[in-house]
Parts: structure tokens; C-alpha cells; sequence
């Protein structure tokens, strides 16, 4: 049996697939007359020949060990996934190995990070570890096929840190 044990989520380990976004350290700047921090412009944002839309998700929350059968990739844009909130939530994704996904990488968010994957990062679907799922998404509006699934030959099982 194939197991991946998540890791914490940092910025640096997971650069390659997307963007932790958080409001660790001070802010880029403080607006409001000194009544808000601005953690400023913390995503690469792309939609490719499309346009940015928000959609709110209500997910339905998993367990640790999680059945990992599935890795999803949107080839036209990133997807941006804002937890609503203050909880954890599981995030799986996967390098790409000539055309299909190589082996997943898990992390555990502290409660409060958001996370963007890149155009075209192989991921597991939105994965909230306690109800409710409720997530802000920004990703691609627009034509074309932007969902590309990888099966799993055998699922990974993710296991409790
Ligand atoms: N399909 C969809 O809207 N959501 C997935 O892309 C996902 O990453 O959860
Ligand atoms: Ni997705």
C-alpha cells in the first residue's frame, strides 16, 4: 500500500506547485488609518484567454487516513481555494512527470493559510478536515476543456501526520 504522510504547509516547500497565502509576519503595508494590514498581491494569478471568478465550495469534510484515488489539473488557469473558516484543511498535489503526475506531496495548513495552485498543478480535489467545507475559490472562467483527472492505478493513503 502506497502512503504519503503530510507535512506542515510552508511557503518554500510548496513553491513549486502554488502559493501559500497568510498573514504570517508583518504586513506589505497598513491602510484603513492604521486599522488594517494588507498582506498584499500573495498569489500568481493566471486564467490564461478566460477571466477570474469567485465561487464559494461547501466541501465535504474528510478523515485522516484519506483514500487518495484521484489528482486533478487545470491546464487554462491557477485555482486560488480560501478557506471561510478557521480551520486546518488538507492539501495533496503532484509533480508532473511527463504528462501524468509523479508522487503526491500532502500538507496540513495551519488554520487561516489559503493556497493557490499554479496553472496546471496536478492536486487533489478541496479536501476540508472539519465541517463546515466552506471555501472561497478564484480560478478560470472561459472556454475550453480546464479540468484534466489522473486514476490512480492504486490509491495512496494519506495518514494522520
Ligand atoms: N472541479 C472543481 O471545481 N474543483 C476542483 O477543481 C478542485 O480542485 O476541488
Ligand atoms: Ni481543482
Amino acid at each position: 500500500m502506497k502512503t504519503i504522510r503530510p507535512r506542515p504547509l510552508t511557503p518554500a516547500e510548496f513553491a513549486p506547485f502554488g502559493d501559500v497565502i497568510d498573514t504570517r509576519g508583518q504586513p506589505d503595508m497598513v491602510i484603513n488609518q492604521g486599522q488594517c494590514g494588507r498582506y498584499h498581491d500573495r498569489a500568481q494569478l493566471d486564467f490564461a484567454d478566460g477571466r477570474a471568478g469567485i465561487s464559494l465550495f461547501v466541501a465535504t469534510p474528510r478523515s485522516l487516513p484519506y483514500r487518495l484515488e484521484m489528482v486533478e489539473r487545470h491546464p487554462l488557469g491557477s485555482q486560488t481555494f480560501i478557506p471561510m473558516t478557521h480551520q486546518p484543511f488538507l492539501v495533496i498535489v503532484a509533480p508532473d512527470e511527463a504528462g501524468t503526475p509523479g508522487a503526491p506531496r500532502a500538507f496540513l495548513t495551519e488554520p487561516g493559510q489559503a493556497v493557490s495552485y499554479h496553472r496546471g498543478t496536478w492536486h487533489g480535489v478541496l479536501t476540508p478536515l472539519h465541517a463546515p467545507g466552506l471555501f472561497a475559490v478564484v480560478d478560470r472562467i472561459g472556454p475550453g476543456e480546464n479540468l484534466q483527472e489522473y486514476w490512480f492505478d492504486t490509491p495512496w493513503i494519506v495518514e494522520a501526520p
